[in-house]
């Protein structure tokens, strides 16, 4: 994998960084990285989820899931990190196994799609870190018993994925359910690397060990200068971007398969650097389609955004037919590949040419091993932007916030977050 900084240069863009802003910059990286390798030493909470690699068993991972024979499909139940990791590399990566996830309480989209399942060969993978997420609970509540409606025993097709204690525990324990652990200290936005985004790309039989080291290869690059880190190269200058009033960062894989890698991206940057009114909002983006979109404005509208381009520079391709209209004769022997590398470098070009800085991210392949690669090196981007920024990285208390307040509406809880919601104002016009 690698980043290229060349178009966030003030030689390409007149509103990028000078060399010698990167070189300074470099010198808080050194600091940042050091701070980095203690937290990580010391299993500080957040910081050991750059550990990874090395902590998560792969063989206990395909073991727990080994007891369900032959599935056709496996649903995840999780919101958020507890769906999202999963969902990047089960939609990356082609399988026999259909992957599905419910992080959300759509009852309509939950309806359909419990209804288009063979529920008897389904396994269920419930996911949530701290066991009391509402989404998260009331779907397995549904999920279970449309189950049971199917004649199927829910409880050996089920399995979970969560912490020592809270409301989903009690629920594997009442029913003996088999259970993973998630990691200690690792939030959910990190955790694709362990139990909680493995399990269902094993279930799917894809190479977690190959993911793993994808993700120990960006791990080995870690170094004290941006210039050595493909990670902290991306971490560095996007928050070098930001200073300088790029607040949004447009991630825009040129590959179908990395669309849910962009929402992934999307919570790992948002919860993770939007704090103390600092942050860089990520917009997802997908190449070439978006091009014929919201290009436009990231061109043209105001000036304050990154586009981050990313693109696998091996893929199957696709010839595109000889044809005897003229007009189209350019098209003719070149192949789908060959389109989208034009398209993707004509963005790059039309972005510079405006003056718009850019960054592109290379993989080999949207395989195991470069989605453990990209998947990493993110999250250390991510990492080290919260270090030069000083916010606190791993922690999300906005998001907690309509949390409780949503459980004090349902009764769930005294919560006093709940009685803002009664303070609504209202201006309706009809
Ligand atoms: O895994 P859970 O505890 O169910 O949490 C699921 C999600 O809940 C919240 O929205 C947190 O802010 C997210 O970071 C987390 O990933």
């Amino acid at each position: 994998m690698q980043v290229d900084l060349g178009n966030v240069l003030d030689t390409a863009s007149a509103h990028g960084v000078s060399r010698e802003t990167l070189e300074r910059l470099d010198g808080r990286v050194a600091d940042a990285h050091e701070r980095i390798e203690q937290g990580r030493e010391d299993n500080e909470h957040g910081y050991e989820a750059l550990n990874l690699p090395s902590t998560t068993d792969p063989d206990a991972i395909r073991e727990a899931v080994s007891r369900f024979d032959d599935p056709n499909a496996v649903i995840t139940v999780g919101i958020g990190g507890s769906a999202l990791g999963a969902a990047t590399l089960t939609d990356a990566l082609d399988s026999d196994v259909d992957a599905y996830y419910l992080d959300n309480v759509d009852p309509e989209a939950v309806a359909s799609l419990l209804d288009s399942l063979d529920l008897s060969q389904t396994v269920v993978n419930v996911v949530s870190r701290s066991g009391t997420t509402a989404e998260t609970l009331a779907n397995f509540l549904v999920v279970r018993e449309a189950m049971a409606d199917a004649g199927v025993d829910w409880a050996d097709r089920t399995f979970v994925t969560t912490g020592e204690e809270g409301n989903l525990r009690d629920l594997a324990e009442k029913h003996d359910l088999p259970l993973l652990p998630v990691p200690d200290g690792v939030p959910g936005r990190f955790s694709v690397l362990s139990t909680v985004g493995l399990a269902a790309a094993a279930i799917c039989g894809h190479d977690i060990e190959a993911i793993l080291d994808g993700a120990a290869a960006q791990e080995a690059r870690l170094s004290d200068s941006l210039f050595d880190s493909p990670a902290y190269a991306y971490g560095a200058v996007s928050f070098a971007l930001a200073e300088r009033g790029m607040l949004q960062n447009a991630m825009m894989p040129y590959a179908e398969s990395l669309e849910t890698f962009s929402e992934w991206f999307a919570q790992l940057w948002a919860e993770s650097l939007g704090k103390d009114g600092l942050g860089q909002t990520p917009l997802r983006a997908l190449g070439a389609t978006d091009q014929h979109s919201q290009l436009q404005l990231y061109r043209a509208g105001p000036r304050d955004k990154l586009v981050t381009l990313v693109r696998a520079t091996e893929r199957d391709d696709v010839a595109i037919p000889e044809t005897d209209l003229d007009g189209l004769a350019y098209l003719g022997g070149s192949s789908l590949s060959e389109l989208l590398d034009a398209e993707f470098e004509a963005t790059e070009a039309s972005l510079v040419a405006a003056d718009r800085p850019n960054v592109r991210i290379e993989l080999e392949r949207v395989d195991e091993y470069g989605l453990g690669e990209l998947l990493y090196a993110m999250e250390a981007a991510c990492v080290l932007y919260g270090e030069l920024a000083n916010v606190d990285t791993f922690v999300q208390p906005a998001v907690e916030w309509g949390k409780r307040a949503a459980r004090g509406l349902l009764g769930g809880g005294d919560f006093e977050e709940a009685d803002a919601v009664a303070d609504k104002e209202r201006l309706v016009v009809e």
